[in-house]
C-alpha cells in the first residue's frame, strides 16, 4: 500500500467519574489523515485544513507527526511518510489532539503491512498526547482508536473496549473559548477526600456495567464526578448554569467533557435531546458565551480507513 486515508473520531475523556480511565468515542466528528509512503525516513506534514491556521506543520510539534514517527520507530522503518491532516473536532475537551494522533498511527501501520493491532497502537499514539497535555492518559486515544467506550489503566497501558450503547444520546455544548488540557490538569487536587474517591469509584464502575448491559439510563445517571469537575468548573465560564440547564431539561447526567471547555449531557430520549441542547446553549448565552450544540451518539468503529 502506497497511500491511505484514515478517520479517527472525537471522544469524551473521563465520562464524568472515570478520570483518566474511561472514555467514549463520538459519532460524526473527528480528524482525517491521508498518509503517503516516501523513500526518505521521517515524517513531513504537507497540508493542514480545518484548524484555522492554528496548528504547527513541524512534525515534532503536531500530534499527528509525533504519533506517525512513534509508529515508524517501533516498526524500525527505513522509509518515511508524508501526511495531510484535516481537523474535524470542534473546540477543546473532545480529544482533538488524540484524534490526530490516532488517525496518523493507524494510517502508518496500514502503510507498512498492518503488523500492529489497535491495542498495540494505543501506547504509541499516546506518546503524542502526553507531549502536548503534560500527562500520560489513554482515555481519548483508547476510544478514538477502538470506538465505543473504553477502559484503560494508564500505569500498565492496557486498554479494553467495553462496547457501545446504541440508545445513549450525547448532547455536547462547545463554547467559543478554548481550554488547554495542560492548564486544566494544573488545577487538579493532589489529595482527595476518601468519600469523593468512593463516590467516583462507585459511579465509574457502574458506567462499565451500564455499557456492558447497554443500559442508557444507568449510564447517564452515573455521570457524577466529585473529583475533577469541582476543581475545573471555575475555568469554564457558565459551567454550573449549563449543567443546571441540562439537568432541568431532563438530561440523565452532565459533566465536563475531558478537560473542558466542552460540556456533555446524556439522554435516552431523542425528543429531549433538542431541549437539553437549547437549555445548554441558553445558559451559556446568559454568560455572554456563544456555543455550538452537537447532538450525537457513541461512535462504533473508532479509527478506520476511508475512501
Ligand atoms: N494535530 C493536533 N490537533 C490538535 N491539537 C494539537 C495537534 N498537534 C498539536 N496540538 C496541540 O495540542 C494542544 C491541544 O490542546 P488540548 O487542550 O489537549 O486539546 P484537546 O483537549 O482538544 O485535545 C494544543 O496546544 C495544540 O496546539
Ligand atoms: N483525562 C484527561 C482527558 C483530557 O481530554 P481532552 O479532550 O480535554 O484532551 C483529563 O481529564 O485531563
Amino acid at each position: 500500500m502506497k497511500s491511505v486515508r484514515v478517520f479517527a473520531p472525537a471522544s469524551v475523556g473521563n465520562i464524568g467519574p472515570g478520570f483518566d480511565v474511561l472514555g467514549m468515542a463520538l459519532a460524526g466528528m473527528g480528524d482525517t489523515v491521508a498518509a503517503v509512503r516516501r523513500p526518505e525516513p521521517g515524517v513531513s506534514i504537507t497540508e493542514i485544513t480545518g484548524d484555522r491556521g492554528r496548528l504547527s506543520y513541524k512534525a515534532e510539534e503536531n500530534t499527528a507527526g509525533i504519533s506517525a514517527q512513534a509508529v515508524l520507530d517501533h516498526l524500525v522503518c527505513r522509509e518515511g511518510v508524508s501526511l495531510t491532516l484535516h481537523k474535524g473536532v470542534p473546540g477543546t475537551g473532545l480529544g482533538s489532539s488524540a484524534a490526530s494522533a490516532v488517525a496518523a498511527a493507524y494510517a502508518v501501520n496500514l502503510l507498512f503491512g498492518e503488523k500492529l493491532s489497535k491495542a498495540d497502537l494505543v501506547p504509541l499514539a499516546a506518546v503524542a498526547e502526553s507531549q502536548v497535555s503534560r500527562g500520560f492518559f489513554l482515555d481519548n486515544i483508547g476510544p478514538s482508536m477502538m470506538g465505543g467506550v473504553t477502559w484503560n489503566n494508564p500505569f500498565t497501558k492496557e486498554v479494553v473496549s467495553l462496547g457501545r450503547i446504541e440508545k445513549a444520546i450525547i448532547v455536547v455544548a462547545i463554547p467559543d473559548f478554548p481550554l488547554l488540557t495542560k492548564e486544566s490538569r494544573r488545577v487538579l487536587p493532589g489529595m482527595i477526600p476518601m468519600e469523593h474517591f468512593i463516590s467516583n469509584m462507585a459511579y465509574a464502575s457502574m458506567i462499565a456495567w451500564a455499557v456492558a448491559k447497554k443500559d442508557a439510563a444507568r449510564f447517564g445517571r452515573s455521570i457524577q464526578d466529585r473529583v475533577a469537575e469541582a476543581a475545573r468548573a471555575p475555568l469554564i465560564k457558565g459551567f454550573e448554569d449549563v449543567k443546571k440547564g441540562a439537568l432541568s431539561a431532563g438530561a440523565l447526567g452532565c459533566s465536563i467533557s475531558g478537560a473542558g471547555a466542552s460540556i456533555f449531557a446524556v439522554t435516552d430520549d431523542p425528543k429531549r435531546a433538542e431541549k437539553i441542547g437549547r437549555a445548554m446553549e441558553k445558559a451559556f448565552q446568559g454568560h455572554q458565551v456563544v456555543s455550538e450544540i452537537r447532538i450525537t451518539r457513541m461512535d462504533r468503529l473508532g479509527a478506520r480507513m476511508i475512501k
